[in-house]
């Protein structure tokens, strides 16, 4: 029986020619929503200023940040920002805006389910599923076990570990001072001792501490490039055999393995009773990877994304806040001249920085926070809009990109007198309660601020930094060490220096000189 059916024939060709017209109807079709829910959007939020002459938030990246905040002060009175601002189209096809307003910030940031961390797919790349990443009940669960890592007794331990690494910096110094007469200190040197510091409060000095440094540096030699090409290319970037695609897998998976080697030696040292953090040789107490082991029922995985979380969210910014703080030291002698008496009376030359010397250098913490204050690491931070909603008065459509803008609050002269000043003083607990009673009346504020949330360089809300005590003892110690022995200083004739985005808030290119404390000479 002969088979009366055609043959099947495959049209390459016009298979090709459907899939295109399939593929570009459903592209066209998704610009056309953009479109839509973007007007949308726009209508919503038409009656909000607009920055002119600013590329919409590409400005604030980079050398125009300055510029791209003072767009947002209001014209009445520049000393104060508008509350909201519409700061143009966003990178997920929205619109942004920036909220100015602490009232609204404090809304937001408690609002963990309306208001979602925006996808963060390229660090996704670095930290995997993180604290800093992780949502809903995967991250209640991490952040309830993490949270100890970061209390008084666990902090008393990572101090000495701080002040040891910033002694092995301080040799350096002297050492080069005396070939050359100075050291040229930037943001790449104080970068190199936060990022030592953080390594060996995670990981002591268990792995071969260079070479940590050097796999760590290797991953963020080019940011730009790995989040352009993540974001635009996709997973396929990280298998692309360039420096900031395939580089930066290869560089996390070799650090990911020395982790989890780790992780088997120091299971055996328990298991066989081995006094683990004394045999490493830390010079603390217990380090980070130790406490995360100590705790039932975290996956490895797990273990190795959060120990790569705290080395990316704990370094890069508090280099940023000490390089500022070494700019004001080098602008203003009067500052540096009074910390440098308080540390000589407190902690002379020679004596450790211990935890507790820190909690009685008093004007030290009013300094690191007054730099806090005027140069926030995390100018702002950014949320999407799960829905249509209402945060005041103000109508935020659904997938609005937010930023909470710490750099305006902290600028504004509703919340602080003279805001553009650097003044360490207005930090005093006296001053502080003053200010506080002056603007709330007989109810200050519980923390002696004008407003609880007119200082937020660590955020706010549930998912505020962890790290913050961490990162304003590491802040101190690192000051305290380099200002006791040294003074910091700027040429003469050195331009003034531009903020800028670069990927926290640095001073751009700044180099301070240190030269070898005059009284020390004197001693000597
Ligand atoms: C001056 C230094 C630091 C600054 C200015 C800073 C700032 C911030 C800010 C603004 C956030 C909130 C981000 C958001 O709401 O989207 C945050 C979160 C976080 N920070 Fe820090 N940070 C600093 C140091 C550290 C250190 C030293 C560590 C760890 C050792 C750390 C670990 C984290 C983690 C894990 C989160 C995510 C918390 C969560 O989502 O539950 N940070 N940080």
């Amino acid at each position: 029986m002969s088979d009366s059916r055609p043959p099947v024939t495959l049209d390459t060709w016009k298979a090709l020619q459907y899939a295109a017209i399939g593929v570009g109807s459903y592209g066209v079709v998704r610009c056309m929503w953009a479109g839509v829910r973007y007007l949308i959007q726009l209508e919503d939020l038409k009656d909000l200023p607009r920055p002119e002459k600013l590329l919409p938030i590409v400005d604030a990246f980079g050398q125009h940040f300055s510029d791209f905040y003072n767009a947002m002060r209001d014209p009445k009175d520049p000393t104060r920002f508008h509350k909201v601002v519409n700061i143009g189209p966003s990178f997920n096809l929205g619109q942004a805006i920036s909220i100015n307003d602490p009232d609204m910030i404090a809304a937001v940031l408690e609002d963990n389910e309306t208001f979602i961390k925006p996808p963060t797919s390229a660090i996704k790349e670095i930290i995997g599923n993180g604290l800093a990443l992780s949502t809903g009940a995967v991250w209640h669960r991490q952040r309830k076990l993490l949270t100890p890592m970061f209390h008084f007794s666990a902090l008393k331990d990572v101090s000495v570990i701080m002040a040891a690494n910033c002694k092995q910096t301080l040799d350096r110094i002297h050492q080069t001072i005396k070939d050359k007469g100075a050291f040229e200190c930037t943001r790449a040197d104080l970068g190199e001792l936060t990022l030592s510091i953080i390594i060996d409060s995670a990981f002591s000095r268990s792995f071969d501490h260079d070479w940590m440094v050097w796999a760590w540096q290797r991953i963020f030699a080019y940011p730009v490039a790995f989040f352009l090409g993540r974001m635009m290319v996709g997973p396929l970037w990280c298998r692309l055999p360039i420096p900031s695609g395939g580089g930066v897998r290869f560089h996390r998976q070799q650090i990911a393995a020395k982790i989890r080697q780790e992780m088997v030696i120091r299971r055996k040292e328990r298991a066989d009773g081995v006094d683990t953090h004394t045999s490493r040789g830390s010079e603390g107490g217990k380090d980070l990877l130790d406490e995360l082991i100590a705790v039932d029922g975290i996956p490895d995985e797990m273990i190795v994304d959060e120990a790569l979380t705290f080395l990316l969210a704990g370094h890069e910014t508090t280099a940023s806040v000490v390089t500022w703080a070494m700019y004001f030291l080098a602008t203003r002698r009067d500052v540096q001249d009074r910390l440098q008496s308080e540390l000589d009376s407190v902690v002379p030359a020679g004596e450790t920085i211990t935890f507790d010397a820190i909690g009685r250098l008093d004007y030290l913490r009013c300094f690191v926070k007054e730099t806090l204050r005027m140069y926030p690491p995390v100018p702002f931070v950014g949320r999407v809009a799960t829905k249509r909603t209402h945060v005041g008065t103000q109508v935020i459509p659904k997938g609005t990109f937010v930023w909470l803008s710490a750099y305006a609050v902290h600028r504004d002269s509703t919340y602080w007198d003279e805001p553009d000043t650097f003044k360490p003083e207005r930090w005093a607990d006296a001053a502080l309660r003053e200010a506080a009673k002056e603007f709330n009346g007989e109810t200050p504020s519980r923390r002696g601020l004008r407003h609880t949330h007119s200082f937020i360089p660590f955020g706010a809300g549930p998912r505020n930094c962890i790290g913050q005590k961490f990162a304003l003892l590491e802040a101190q110690v690192m000051v305290a060490s380099l200002l006791r022995d040294f003074d910091v200083s700027l040429p003469p004739d050195y331009p003034p220096v531009i903020a800028g985005v670069a990927p926290t808030l640095v001073p751009m290119g700044l180099k301070v000189h240190l030269t070898e404390r005059k009284k020390n000479v004197a001693a000597v």
